[in-house]
């Protein structure tokens, strides 16, 4: 399938001598829900921001469905809605007024239409003529999203859609964004939450201090997330790993007290049973034992560790 955006060496220095994006390279599928996920100040919503031309990148190329955002903006921008994280629209203007007036700026005639079908899909048909300053937030965040919906664009970015909303809003976001995918537009989210990650997307990025570390496809990053560790305390500490427990492949911490095992949390088989069958064949005994699964923070560790000590190793 070609890509509706293609991104290509983007970097971002600030004024200030930051660097927010680090030759970041990224193709995005027409029709699809891409996930970015990362940490409080990854580059995500500079990431963004480029794309809309909000923010001119340093260097790099991006192309919207074929139009250079640098050098046709307008084109490029007019395929794109953009739900920012701050609230940024007139509070003393009607809902239904804020979605003509945005569908205006872009040049397109007035649909009621589309308009009314906008409204209801966001539960806000009903605050149609109402001012946005008599909202509460979670309807305000709604109309953020007719907004950005006001041009019929063909991709969607929601810059963190769901930090700090309740859980009907967050649900009616999800049925909302299917919705929009069943109509052809391709989605683009960041957000901190695996979970939210984990129920839309069909791929996900993931970005700190600038770069693009992984991107992938949504049931194979969830493989890596399933990981989890068994960490039993023994009664004996152990110098080594003893013999006939290879298949496990295990290891000794805090100084031979405690023994280690990762396994896939999400396989048929987890291997525990054999484990704990064969330590007690082995005579090994142990006090307790701990499970733990890895986070996202784990793997933006694993990730930025690993990264570290290669980039040592090309030094070396
Ligand atoms: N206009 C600016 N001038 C200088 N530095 C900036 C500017 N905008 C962002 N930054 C810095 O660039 C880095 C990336 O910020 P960005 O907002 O893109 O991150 P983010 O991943 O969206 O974070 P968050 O999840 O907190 O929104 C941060 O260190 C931020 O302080």
């Amino acid at each position: 399938m070609p890509s509706i955006l293609s991104l290509t060496q983007v970097s971002k220095t600030y004024a200030s001598g930051h660097k927010a994006l680090d030759h970041v390279d990224l193709e995005i599928r027409r029709g699809e829900i891409f996930a970015l996920l990362g940490p409080n100040g990854a580059g995500k919503t500079s990431l963004i921001s480029i794309i809309c031309g909000i923010v001119t990148p340093s260097s790099g190329t991006i192309l919207v469905d074929g139009h250079d955002a640098i050098r046709h903006p307008r084109q490029a921008r007019s395929l794109i809605g953009l739900v920012p994280q701050e609230l940024s629209v007139d509070m003393f203007e009607t809902v239904a007024a804020t979605m003509r007036f945005s569908r205006g700026l872009f040049g397109k005639a007035p649909d009621p239409t589309h308009t009314e079908q906008v409204l209801r899909d966001l539960s806000l048909w009903d605050k149609r003529n109402s001012k946005i300053m008599e909202l509460s937030g979670g309807m305000k965040r709604r109309v953020l999203i007719a907004k950005a919906l006001s041009h019929e664009p063909d991709i969607l970015f929601l810059d963190e859609p769901t930090a700090g909303v309740d859980v009907s809003l967050r649900r009616d976001m999800w049925t909302m964004i299917g919705k929009l995918r069943e109509r052809g537009v391709t989605i683009i989210l960041t957000t901190h939450y695996i979970e939210e990650a984990e129920e839309m997307a069909d791929r996900v990025g993931v970005i700190n201090k600038g770069q693009l570390l992984l991107v992938e496809e949504k049931a194979a990053l969830m493989k890596k997330l399933g990981k989890r560790e068994m960490d039993l305390a023994l009664v004996e500490p152990l110098a080594q790993v003893p013999a006939g427990l290879e298949e496990w492949h295990l290891t000794l911490a805090d100084e031979g007290h405690r023994l280690r095992y990762t396994f896939d949390a999400q396989a048929e088989r987890t291997g525990i049973p054999s484990l704990l069958r064969k330590l007690a064949e082995l005579g090994i005994g142990f006090k307790d034992l701990d499970t733990s699964k890895s986070s996202l923070e784990d793997i933006f560790v694993d990730l930025v560790e690993h990264r570290e000590t290669a980039n040592q190793g090309a030094a070396a």
